[in-house]
């Protein structure tokens, strides 16, 4: 039996698999404009981040109501219960249902619902990171921030993903300051296509307490010894970074340069139902394809624990298996 993983890096609606596209949109009386599955499973090709994100978007059109939200969040919770998963704390959009019209409290309240209930109904504790599209102005940022701290939504911290490139943290430095004066913890997506630059600037103008993705510090050793001095964690999609080719191949991932350079690593799914699998998934294929052995296995998922934000009593629960 493998020790418990802890997942770090996932969008909620990056799990949304085509059959529930499917089901949603029949649901909601949503026309989709694909034939069938298997004509929107074909559309899963991708050269880049942006060519997955235009169709990442297209599909949570779907999503309309508190019940899509909750039914969403139980799916992909039973599916990582079921990959050796024991915490979760996943990001989700807010900006992105509540500029197409869904109310935000219906996007927070179903999401929240399925919070509340994961330990009970699936052994998982789980916790939300509200994330904010970096590719959106910056007012639209703080005002949706604003609203959720309004609701007082219990959720954990505050993060930054979307289109990278063009779209530096420092944008941000005032909605995230904000969020860490509100006792949330912050995190920042950098690295993933953008330059070493922007994880500095993650780390000193956000304040960042991981760094999701973060492959490309590599090609600065001053940022690799920050890194592994301050032992910030890197949330690292191995299956994405193939699937939106910021790597070749999974035999050529530097998974292993980075651990053995010292980085506090994790193994993550980003956007499972796009990128051909969930943690365990991951994990499988980095063993086959990268010869990842036990013991490296067991590392990467001790550091999940540590990396994470649950208590230190979750904390040691999680450790002890
Ligand atoms: N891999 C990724 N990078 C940036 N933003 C995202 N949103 C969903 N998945 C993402
Ligand atoms: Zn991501």
């Amino acid at each position: 039996m493998s020790s418990p993983v802890a997942e770090l890096h996932m969008h909620i609606e990056g799990s949304l698999e085509p059959e529930l596209i499917f089901a949603l949109a029949e649901r909601n009386s949503v026309q989709l404009p694909y034939a069938d599955l298997d004509d929107l499973r074909s559309r899963y090709q991708f050269t880049d981040l942006q060519s997955f994100l235009d169709l990442y978007f297209a599909n949570m059109q779907v999503l309309r109501t508190a019940q899509d939200f909750a039914d969403l969040t139980r799916a992909y919770f039973a599916r990582a219960s079921a990959g050796g998963v024991a915490h979760v704390e996943f990001f989700f959009n807010p900006q992105a249902h509540v500029n197409r019209g869904v109310p935000l409290h219906d996007v927070l309240d179903g999401i929240m619902d399925a919070v509340s209930t994961s330990e009970r109904e699936f052994g998982l504790s789980s916790a939300a990171i509200a994330a904010i599209l970096r590719d959106r102005p910056v007012h639209e940022a703080e005002e949706v921030f604003s609203e959720i701290i309004r609701l007082q939504t219990p959720i954990v911290g505050l993060g930054l993903d979307s289109a990278e490139v063009g779209n530096p943290p420092s944008l941000f430095e005032d909605v995230f300051a904000r969020a860490r004066s509100e006792g949330l913890h912050v995190v920042a997506h950098a690295g993933e296509e953008g330059p070493p630059e922007y994880i500095w600037q993650a780390l000193d103008l956000l304040g960042a307490e991981r760094i999701d993705h973060g492959v490309r510090a590599l090609e600065d050793p001053a940022l690799v010894a920050r890194l592994v001095d301050e032992e910030v964690p890197l949330t690292v999609c191995p299956l994405s970074n193939v699937r939106l080719c910021v790597v070749d191949s999974l035999s050529e991932h530097p998974l292993r340069t980075m651990l053995e350079a010292g980085l506090l690593v994790t193994v993550n799914s980003d956007d499972p139902a796009y990128f051909g699998g969930y943690v365990d998934d991951n994990f499988a294929q980095l063993r086959d394809q990268l010869g990842l052995t036990d013991a490296e296995r067991d590392t990467l998922a001790r550091n999940s624990i540590k990396a994470s934000f649950a208590s230190d009593a979750r904390k040691a629960q999680l450790l002890r298996g």
